[in-house]
């Protein structure tokens, strides 16, 4: 085996950050794509020192004509190089990018639970982090958005999602590949201008690059890092002001008053999440935040369900439509 500067960086990254430990079960999620490809032959590279179990699971979302011929490369690499590798095939067409996300999550997560995995890890990149900002930004959707991809978080209770390579570029796995020579799949959909994040790939990070900064890819994505850890801190600031406030269906103003604008929009999401069969839009969360300073008997339009929040003195109280004050309030 040849250990390389980016074994090293791996290896660093993996110890210095605690990602993953020694002796743990890892379930690689390879699409057999560059990233994931080059992610499963370093950490097949690393496992003599760490002593990992290593598995792979690939999901077939019979998106493509050419998904079960994608599916028995991976099949056919992971026999080649000796690791056990689950092939979970979609049973229903998925409608949207969005929805086969959603499947492929939970598909890590019940093959990880169901097999014995400690951890499940993913080959996004800088450069998928970069995307994913820019993505977020240019949908409005605040600092939450933009800190997403994170290097660690909990794909379900006590089962860790990790990203081992968000300090890798995507040329840089590129090269890796070639230079390894890995038989990489090209997904035949990546050039299709029709998706938003291609574009963004294939034209835009590029442009950024030539006209602005080449690092432009690593420079987005250590954005996105400083501000996850703001967000999980101004979240976690939020919660413990809620847990304060509340009381069933209700937000008591005064602390809420005294609390600075980005404490009082989280606590007031957290309250509506909860409250609410669909996650509250910036509007909605605007027009509830209004009620904090807003005169007695203040109320906000329908919510989606038909709740409606109003002032009640020192209070917010938050009325189901078939809930006991309901009545009351119309
Ligand atoms: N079909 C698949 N089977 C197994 N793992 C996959 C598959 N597709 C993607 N992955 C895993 O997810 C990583 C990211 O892939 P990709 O960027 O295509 O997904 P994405 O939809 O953008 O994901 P995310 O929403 O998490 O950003 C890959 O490096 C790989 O580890």
């Amino acid at each position: 085996m040849v250990w390389t500067p980016l074994h090293d960086r791996l290896h660093q990254t993996l110890r210095s950050r605690s990602l993953v430990g020694r002796s743990q079960r890892l379930l690689l999620a390879v699409s057999g794509g560059q990233d994931s490809l080059a992610l499963w032959r370093l950490c097949l590279d690393l496992q003599p020192q760490w002593g990992w179990d290593l598995g792979i699971v690939h999901c077939d979302h019979r998106w493509r004509s050419d998904s079960a011929a994608n599916a028995h490369q991976v099949q056919t690499l992971a026999q080649g190089w000796g690791t056990p590798c689950m092939v979970v095939v979609a049973s229903t067409a998925l409608p949207s990018e969005a929805a086969a996300r959603q499947w492929r999550y939970q598909v890590f997560g019940h093959q990880a639970q169901t097999q014995g995995y400690g951890a499940v890890l993913t080959g996004h990149t800088a450069s998928d982090r970069a995307e994913t900002l820019l993505h977020n930004l240019m949908r409005g959707s605040g600092a939450d958005g933009l800190g997403s991809l994170p290097w660690r978080r909990d794909l379900e209770p006590g089962l860790p999602l990790v990203r081992p390579l968000l300090n890798w570029t995507r040329q840089e796995t590129g090269a890796f590949c070639r230079d390894f020579q890995l038989p990489v799949w090209e997904d035949s959909t990546n050039g299709d201008r029709r998706y938003g994040r291609n574009r963004l790939r294939l034209d835009v990070l590029p442009l950024l690059k030539q006209h602005f900064n080449p690092q432009v890819e690593r420079h987005l994505s250590q954005t996105a890092e400083l501000i996850h850890a703001d967000v999980v801190y101004l979240e976690a600031q939020a919660q413990a002001l809620r847990l304060q406030v509340q009381q069933h269906t209700a937000l008591h103003r005064p602390p809420l008053q005294a609390a600075p604008l980005a404490l009082q929009r989280r606590v007031m999401r957290q309250f509506l999440q909860a409250q609410l069969p669909q996650a509250p839009t910036f509007a909605h969360i605007e027009k509830a935040v209004a009620l904090i300073t807003a005169p007695h008997r203040s109320q906000t339009d329908p919510f989606p369900g038909g709740a409606i929040a109003c002032v009640d003195q020192d209070w917010i109280r938050l009325h189901h439509p078939n809930g006991p004050t309901f009545r009351t309030v119309l």
